[in-house]
């Protein structure tokens, strides 16, 4: 199927957070394409990949990085998608940098940030869905159904102490 959303990161280190977007994404049905593209290491490809999207057919573009995360802010940059950043937590600086690095765009260039790690990513692909569920109702129905689901299961088991 054609990918409607864009998961890209600065390292194939990303992965581990960002697989969490890639769940959901997979879990409400909609299509993504995954690859590794730095704003730093790979500049020529992020361009090329920022500047074709919408005509590949992309509705939305999550980009994750760590540190120096210029990454999404620049995607953005070159492209009148929607960018969704999410902060990878590094090691020396536990991800305040990455936060920091995304979510501080000059006005006129918008990135939407997410938390840092692993609930970023699964929010950023939550958000994705829902972005595209406004025009899809397959997707739209399916993140409507994950949300009741989520809050039944807490409702049928809200006692702290059971598993
Ligand atoms: N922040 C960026 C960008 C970018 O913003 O273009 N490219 C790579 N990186 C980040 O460098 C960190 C360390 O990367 P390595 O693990 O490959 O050394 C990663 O979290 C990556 O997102």
């Amino acid at each position: 199927m054609q990918p409607l959303v864009g998961l890209i990161m600065g390292s194939k280190s990303d992965w581990p957070t960002m697989e969490h977007a890639a769940t959901m994404l997979e879990k409400l049905g909609v299509p993504y394409e995954t690859k590794v593209v730095s704003a730093h290491r790979t500049p020529d490809l992020l361009f090329d990949y920022a500047k074709t999207a919408a005509d590949r057919g992309l509705k939305v573009i999550i980009a994750g990085a760590g540190g120096a995360a210029h990454l999404p802010g620049m995607v953005a940059s070159q492209t009148a998608l929607p960018v969704l950043g999410v902060p990878v937590q590094s090691k020396t600086l536990n991800g305040l940098d990455s936060l920091l690095s995304i979510v501080q765009m000059p006005g006129g260039i918008a990135v939407g940030t997410l938390a840092i790690g692993k609930a970023g990513a699964t929010n950023a692909g939550l958000l994705a869905a829902q972005i595209i569920g406004t025009s899809d109702d397959s997707v739209r129905k399916a993140v409507e159904q994950f949300r009741a689901t989520q809050t039944e299961t807490i409702l049928d088991n809200p006692d702290p102490r059971d598993q």
